[in-house]
């Protein structure tokens, strides 16, 4: 398995400082990474922070988010396919929602081959203090990215005085009160820090006690033992808490030869028939659901 980390953040909040600070401490140790960036515009001058010898892949012109689920897939599959390298690192574009853009690499096609440690997202603290001046739905963006991260890296905080970063950092914590701050100047982020990261569950940890794992925003993968009855199927996805906000897969249903293209968003199921046998697996993605209770048998 090779760790994922996605690195969020509003646009200029420092991510691709924090990008060149964390591949030369990860060189330095002797892993590999590898990068994907994601620009919203169709040149991308920050893929001058990532030396010639690291794998990259650009995906420029859109947002992971919103056109590019699939491009982004098929990223991922040529790097696993075409390139040695340890952990990959995705900076997603300061206009993406983080749980978009975690969906995009929860494709159950990487989930045994793809261990996503945590979002971290750069806040920039000096746009903090000037949140309100951004239009409602762009300080609404801002506030996601922080209150979805992992791990918060609270920015720039050498444009603030002591007194700025103590209720800066407060006010952070306040709205996200499970992820670790750490207050930074030109993000200098110890690897160790992100190496703690564990946003995905594996099943087998399930039912193991949660202590000190993240019981926030993280993927539970869920493999179906037998064909379900769709009927079943929709009103257990029905059941379920408005804290699972992604599920996508291949759902076998009672009936049909092989499994459908599953997908749920925002409330909304849609099905879609697939003419291979892919592995009958889904991804769920949401708060808390280690406690969720599944459906039918399966593991
Ligand atoms: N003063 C100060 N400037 C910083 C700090 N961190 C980053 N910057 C500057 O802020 C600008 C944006 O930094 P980047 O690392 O490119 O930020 P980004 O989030 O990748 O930006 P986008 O890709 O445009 O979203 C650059 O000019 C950095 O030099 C910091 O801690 N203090």
């Amino acid at each position: 398995m090779k760790d994922v980390y996605l690195l969020s953040g509003f646009l200029g909040s420092g991510k691709t400082s924090l990008l060149s600070h964390l591949i030369a401490q990860f060189k330095g140790e002797g892993i590999k990474p590898a990068v994907i960036m994601n620009e919203l515009g169709k040149l991308n001058f920050d893929s001058r922070a990532v030396d010639d010898d690291i794998p990259l892949k650009e995906m420029l012109e859109g947002c992971i988010c919103c056109t590019g689920s699939e491009k982004m897939e098929a990223q991922l599959q040529m790097l696993l396919e075409g390139e040695e390298f340890d952990v990959l690192i995705i900076e997603s574009t300061g206009a993406a929602h983080p749980v978009e853009a975690m969906d995009a690499v929860f494709s159950p096609l990487f989930a045994k081959q793809l261990n996503m440690k945590g979002i971290i997202t750069v806040a920039d603290c000096k746009r903090w203090i000037d949140r309100d001046l951004m239009s409602p739905q762009t300080r609404m963006l801002f506030l996601e990215q922080i209150k979805h991260a992992h791990l918060i890296v609270a920015n720039k905080i050498d444009l603030l005085s002591d007194s700025e970063v103590a209720t800066v950092t407060m006010q952070i914590q306040a709205l996200n009160s499970s992820a670790p701050i750490i207050q930074t100047s030109n993000s200098k982020l110890p690897l160790t820090l992100i190496k703690k990261l564990e946003a995905t569950y594996h099943e087998k940890e399930i039912n193991e006690t949660a202590l000190g794992k993240q019981l926030f925003l993280s993927s539970r993968l869920f493999t179906f033992q037998e064909a379900v009855d769709q009927e079943v199927f929709e009103n257990w996805v029905r059941s379920l808490p408005d804290t699972v906000y992604r599920m996508k897969g291949y759902v076998p249903l009672k009936g049909h030869k092989y499994p459908f293209l599953f997908q749920y968003a925002y409330g909304m199921v849609q099905w879609l028939p697939e003419y291979l046998m892919m592995e009958p697996q889904i991804v769920i993605i949401g708060d808390q659901i280690d406690k969720l209770d599944m459906i039918g048998s399966g593991s």
